[in-house]
């Protein structure tokens, strides 16, 4: 389902950057799971380079149960821009979960009009994947814009306007980082490397696929892939205390 969008990221990506591979632990970038009704695959890739920090995509293959491509891309913290978060999840032909967005990592009014604000014109291009739902594990007011994509909707529209709407987003994010002032002052990039830290942290906190990554690959895998991985500068909750 999502073979193309990963090409097309990938191409993007190596395109315009002079890319290092960035080591996934071991046991981490592949797992096959037998549990479910149709055997689940997971592969996970992880580059750098200057200008971002930390470019990772995973995708989630489980034939005709699942389908997902998840991804965040993490600028490097000489750039306050925000992150750039991918979540497209498909569950069968019917249940098909968009999520995209510059990840804000600052809520004040200075921040939004500069690195926010020029994601409304894409928004209104694609009324129909903005749908305003109500976020359960996250809150809509922290790391995310309100100028995201997020719908449910159905595979034809994935294939087609969901598409074209995340090449428009991934382009209008390279347009911010050519443009973007590197900052020099060595306390203002501590405060962005602190607010890329505490993304990870509330996500790995909050990331509604542990559940998931749980009852594919185990409980011990899950737990590895969230806070090695996916959000490695989160510290585990300390152990035996209860989650959320
Ligand atoms: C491989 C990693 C990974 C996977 C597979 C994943 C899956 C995942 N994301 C979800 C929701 C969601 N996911 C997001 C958004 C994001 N989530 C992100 O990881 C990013 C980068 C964004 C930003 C665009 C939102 C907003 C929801 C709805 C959650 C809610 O209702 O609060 C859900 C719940 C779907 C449901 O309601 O049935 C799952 C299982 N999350 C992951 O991190």
């Amino acid at each position: 389902m999502y073979t193309t969008f990963i090409q097309h990221l990938e191409q993007s990506l190596f395109q315009r950057f002079n890319l290092q591979s960035r080591p996934i632990p071991t046991g981490l970038e592949y797992k096959v799971s037998d549990r479910g009704r149709n055997p689940a695959t997971i592969r996970s890739w992880c580059y750098q380079c200057p200008e971002l920090r930390k470019i990772r995509y995973t995708s989630i293959d489980a034939g005709a149960s699942a389908q997902i491509l998840n991804s965040v891309i993490y600028p490097s913290p000489h750039y306050e821009l925000p992150l750039l978060g991918i979540d497209f999840l498909s569950f069968g032909q019917v249940k098909n979960l968009i999520v995209m967005d510059f990840q804000p990592l600052f809520q004040n009014e200075a921040y939004l009009a500069k690195y926010i604000y020029p994601l409304k014109a894409l928004q209104d291009k694609y009324p129909e994947l903005a749908q305003d739902l109500e976020m359960k594990f996250y809150d809509a007011n922290q790391y995310f814009s309100k100028y995201l994509l997020f719908a449910k909707t159905d595979a034809e529209t994935v294939r087609t306007r969901v598409f074209t709407a995340f090449k428009d987003y991934l382009n209008l994010y390279w347009q911010m980082l050519d443009s973007v002032e590197p900052l020099t002052n060595s306390e203002d990039i501590q405060r962005i490397v602190k607010a890329q830290k505490d993304y990870d942290q509330y996500s790995a906190e909050r990331d509604p696929a542990s559940g998931l990554f749980s009852s594919y690959f185990g409980h011990e895998w899950s737990e590895r892939f969230l806070y090695e991985f996916l959000f490695e500068d989160a510290v585990p909750l300390a152990a035996g205390s209860v989650k959320k």
